[in-house]
């Protein structure tokens, strides 16, 4: 009888690996490395992004190249060289990133033998996202469960890193089946871990500190005016928050930081309100950064070091940073729910 098809007929038709799920966590990105051209490699990628920063790229592109791009790099570096992971020779956010993925991959075993594939995947820098969809396609997942670690939806980051994620899933010949997690600061388990964060730092201080400043990631204003919702899930992060820790309005509040560029931003600028906080009596304040899933530059560096001095310059006392929720068990706890509802369908647990 004669084959099917002509590769059938003698051996080299591709071999087919056994069919898995893969479950690709997304992060921000990462420079390879606080020098010069690494700095200006990641940030030229970044801010060439038209998620990020919408100006037409006649106007944008020879400002960034002729201007930004000489001299932020020096400054981005040396920024990063002060929290850099020596050690390992990586950021942090890779460090924490590749832990998260660890225990995600841990508790994914647990569940489900070895039908999940885990990985990591970074929107700027690397790993690239297109390099873990073809890695994940080779291996043999047919099915693939895309997961940006960012709990508030924004265009500059959720909607940047699914960009990425459905272009890599274009260049593949046999396409897996794709789905994206969705945001998640709502969920009753994300916001009990960032309680507990909360409740845990506030016992260890010294002194209970007299307010409590929730501070997000900024965008420009125009970006909400024109539909982008992540200022109001950042409202309401906090106003659950609040409702779990039983506090009163004053003991809470939300701020944005990271302004970039000559647009007005979100308000109140963090490390102008730290600054008329300390001002107005309260000279004992703690900071926590609930849309990052992951300690970076903008918390270890802004936050614990900028921020920190403006406090300090204007009479504030007291500084106590609140990390991110990193690798704390409550919130992987809490990412591997979220999964695991979103891979119903296409596996149950053993
Ligand atoms: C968490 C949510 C984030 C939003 C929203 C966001 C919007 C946004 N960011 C920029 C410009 C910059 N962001 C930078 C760093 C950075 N941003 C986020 C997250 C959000 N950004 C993270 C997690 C990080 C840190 C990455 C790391 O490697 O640690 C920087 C780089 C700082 C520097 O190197 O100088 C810039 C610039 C814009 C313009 C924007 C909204 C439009
Ligand atoms: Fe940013
Ligand atoms: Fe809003």
């Amino acid at each position: 009888m004669p084959a099917a098809c002509p590769a059938h007929a003698n051996d080299d038709h591709p071999a087919i690996p056994k069919q898995r799920v893969g479950l690709l966590l997304a992060n921000l990105g990462t420079p390879d490395n606080y020098d010069y051209w690494s700095m200006r490699r990641y940030l030229n990628e970044f801010l060439s992004d038209r998620r990020v920063i919408d100006y037409s790229p006649w106007l944008w592109q020879p400002l960034l190249q002729l201007i930004i791009l000489t001299k932020r790099p020096f400054t981005s570096g040396a920024a990063y060289k002060s929290i850099w992971n020596h050690e390992a020779g990586e950021s942090p956010l890779l460090t924490i990133t590749k832990s998260q993925t660890a225990k995600i991959a841990e508790s994914m075993k647990t569940l489900y033998g070895d039908d999940v594939m885990v990985d990591y995947c970074m929107r700027y820098g690397n790993p690239s996202t297109k390099s873990k969809v073809a890695a994940m396609t080779a291996a043999g997942c047919t099915k693939i469960l895309f997961f940006p670690l960012y709990p508030q939806y924004a265009g500059a980051t959720s909607a940047t890193a699914c960009d990425a994620f459905f272009a890599a899933l274009g260049d593949e010949k046999w396409q897996p089946i794709a789905r994206v997690v969705e945001p998640y600061f709502d969920r009753p388990d994300y916001i009990e871990a960032l309680a507990t964060s909360i409740e845990t730092a506030y016992a260890k201080a010294e002194k209970r500190p007299d307010l409590l400043i929730c501070s997000y990631h900024g965008v420009p204003i125009r970006y909400l005016t024109e539909g982008d919702p992540y200022h109001c899930q950042c409202q309401k992060t906090t106003r659950l928050l609040k409702e779990r820790l039983g506090w009163r309005d004053t003991e809470i509040m939300t701020t944005f930081q990271s302004k970039f560029g000559p647009e007005e931003w979100l308000q109140p600028y963090t490390v102008e309100e730290v600054a008329r906080q300390a001002e107005a009596g309260n000279k004992n304040i703690a900071v926590c950064a609930p849309a990052f899933s992951a300690d970076c530059i903008e918390t270890l560096e802004e936050i614990n070091e900028e921020i920190k001095e403006s406090f300090e310059e204007a009479g504030g006392e007291h500084f106590t940073y609140i990390p991110c929720l990193n690798d704390d068990d409550l919130h992987i706890q809490a990412l591997s729910a979220t999964i695991e509802e979103n891979l119903k369908g296409w596996l149950e647990p053993a």
